[in-house]
């Protein structure tokens, strides 16, 4: 292989020279490493296409500009390589270097990722244009590989297109799911599961703990109730508890959607995923996912019937599934209707559990795991938090929701977390609908969209010492992370901001705040502050890339 690049080289040197031939070069190591690093051992003939569809692409590239295709849209920086674009700059962590690059090259810039146009916003006011002044030509997604499997197909609320379908699973979600009363009525199942991990901890005294796994477990166990009403089949908390066959689908799941699918970002290059084993490997779970919410969906419908016979007894909150069923026909002609006329059919009710799972495990567990992470390198911040837990629920022995209120400390070291660690850091993509001109710069229909929120929360401009973690800067501050402070969007914001911000936040109030109430954190032996590290994962959620191992010592009665 290394001799046809030698004599493609050759050739292309005659025809072109200058900056084509530099971004031949370029692609020709691109495409080396990338078959490297893919291991490749496929047909001999498929990396012979690569010559010919590089030269058609670089020619395509040459002929739309020359077309003045490309005028007076936003600032590219460095090459983009035919097929591949500027992929080769994303790195491991795309969030850490677009910031870098829109430091460089301005807030709104425009990549090619793959063969796909794509702008990323990075300030404050570029962020408010696209979530608010153009939310209604920034509001759709593109429909891409792993999220579209999962999502039957576009069918759920978090990937599905904008349009009339995704409109009215969000108004059924939002009367139906997160509302703020059917937050409340789960009140019971976070603080049992809280109260399960504070006594597995309890019983790890002066040992170790894998504080990263504990509330990963702690978030999914939650969910589980909160969606189907009962206990999931689980291990100890303070043992790496998340091995039950559930936890293991659900972080399988949330891996893959992670995953950058080479067919999204070109199509000529779907048989790479192939070759990888990524298609075989997205079906396998999708199947095994499916086969789970077929058999928890008839078990509970099972239930109800005996519920309504008088044969079982009653749950004492309704679960999510609960409310879909109540919604569901298997004809979707005569699905049944609630009050505002909404109505599913059994496709887009599990699309919808899926989005719960996706949407309520990861996220939560991520914001509670960097929390810790801070308050540990940070004592002083620790010191604060704990005395103020401490006062407000005072001998009761653990935490309940109703002292939350109460907790203002707490609630800005999770905004403060929040700004420097956003569990999505660059929300999830958008998709824009139509032109628009933002800052003199065209953005054309069809584009992706990537919001940096975690850029957006570094801003020299509206944010002091932005890089150190200090709660106190929201004292007295009216800035919120409700989708209106466009400098702090963990969140998101327009219609598309997280529905589920209410249900996610009181799980992560609730069990920070049980932590820093029971137990007086230390390092393990040895370790010293400065030693816990803050490297990222991979991932479409951002967790820590080494868990957190604390030490919990009983607080004094
Ligand atoms: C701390 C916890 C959470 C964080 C930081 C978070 C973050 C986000 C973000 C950044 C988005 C994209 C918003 C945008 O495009 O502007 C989103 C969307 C979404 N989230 Fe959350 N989320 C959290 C908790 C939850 C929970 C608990 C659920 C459900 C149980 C949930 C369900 C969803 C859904 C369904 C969407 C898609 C909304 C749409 O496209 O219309 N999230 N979330």
């Amino acid at each position: 292989m290394i001799v046809e690049h030698e004599h493609y080289k050759l050739s292309i040197k005659r025809r072109f020279s200058g900056k084509v031939e530099k971004m031949a070069n370029e692609s020709l190591r691109f495409l080396q490493s990338l078959m490297d690093a893919l291991n490749y051992n496929g047909p001999p003939s498929i990396p012979l296409l690569f010559p010919l569809l590089l030269f058609l692409c670089t020619l395509l590239y040459l002929v739309s500009r020359k077309h003045g295709h490309m005028k007076n849209l936003p600032p590219t920086p460095g090459l983009s390589i035919p097929l591949f674009g500027h992929l080769h700059l994303l790195g491991s962590s795309p969030h850490v270097s677009l910031h870098r690059l829109s430091q460089k090259h301005g807030p709104l810039i425009r990549l090619n990722l793959g063969l796909v146009p794509t702008i990323v916003a990075s300030s404050p006011e570029t962020a408010a244009k696209i979530l608010k002044n153009y939310d209604t030509h920034f509001c759709s997604r593109p429909s891409l590989t792993p999220t579209s499997r999962y999502s039957y197909g576009d069918l759920d609320i978090a990937f599905s297109p904008y349009n009339q379908h995704w409109m009215k699973l969000r108004r059924f979600s939002n009367a139906h799911i997160f509302s703020p009363s059917r937050v409340h009525s789960l009140r019971a199942i976070r603080e049992q599961e809280v109260e399960a991990m504070v006594n597995a901890i309890s019983n790890k005294y002066a040992t170790s703990v894998n504080v990263s796994d504990a509330v990963m477990c702690l978030f999914n166990n939650i969910t589980f109730r909160e969606v189907f009403g009962k206990q999931p089949e689980r291990g100890d908390y303070a043992e790496c508890g998340m091995r039950s066959p559930y936890h293991e689908l659900i972080s399988e799941v949330i891996f893959l959607m992670g995953v950058f699918f080479l067919e999204d970002l070109s199509p000529y290059l779907a048989w790479v995923d192939v070759v990888r084993g990524w298609r075989g490997k997205l079906e396998r779970s999708f199947q095994a996912l499916d086969a789970m919410l077929e058999q928890e969906i008839a078990e509970r419908m099972k239930k109800r019937e005996r519920q309504e016979a008088g044969t079982s007894e009653k749950d004492d909150a309704t679960c999510f599934l609960d409310v879909l069923l109540q919604h569901i026909s298997d004809d979707d002609q005569n699905g049944k209707n609630d009050s505002a006329g909404l109505q599913l059919n059994i496709v887009e009710a599990k699309a919808l559990l899926v989005n719960m799972f996706i949407g309520g495990t990861d996220t939560s567990a991520s914001v509670l795991d960097w929390a810790m992470t801070d308050l540990m390198r940070n004592p002083e911040a620790m010191r604060k938090a704990q005395e103020e837990v401490r006062q407000v629920v005072g001998h009761k022995g653990s935490v309940e929701e109703t002292d939350i209120h109460r907790l203002h400390y707490l609630k800005m070291v999770i905004k403060e977390t929040l700004r420097l660690h956003p569990p999505a850091p660059l929300l999830i993509q958008r998709e824009c609908l139509k032109d628009t001109t933002i800052d003199g710069y065209r953005i054309p229909a069809k584009a992706r969209i990537l919001i940096n929120a975690w850029a957006i929360g570094r801003d020299p401009n509206y944010w002091d010492n932005p890089e150190s973690f200090r709660p106190e800067r929201f004292e007295g501050s009216a800035i919120s992370y409700m989708g209106n402070h466009f400098q702090l969007i963990p969140f998101g914001g327009g219609r598309r901001i997280c529905p589920g911000m209410g249900l996610g936040i009181v799980g992560v109030e609730l069990a920070m705040a049980s932590l820093l109430y029971s137990f007086n954190w230390d390092l393990p032996p040895g370790m010293s502050r400065g030693d816990v590290s803050m490297e990222e994962g991979f991932g479409i959620v951002r967790h820590r890339k080494v868990p957190l191992l604390l030490v919990p010592g009983i607080r004094a009665a």
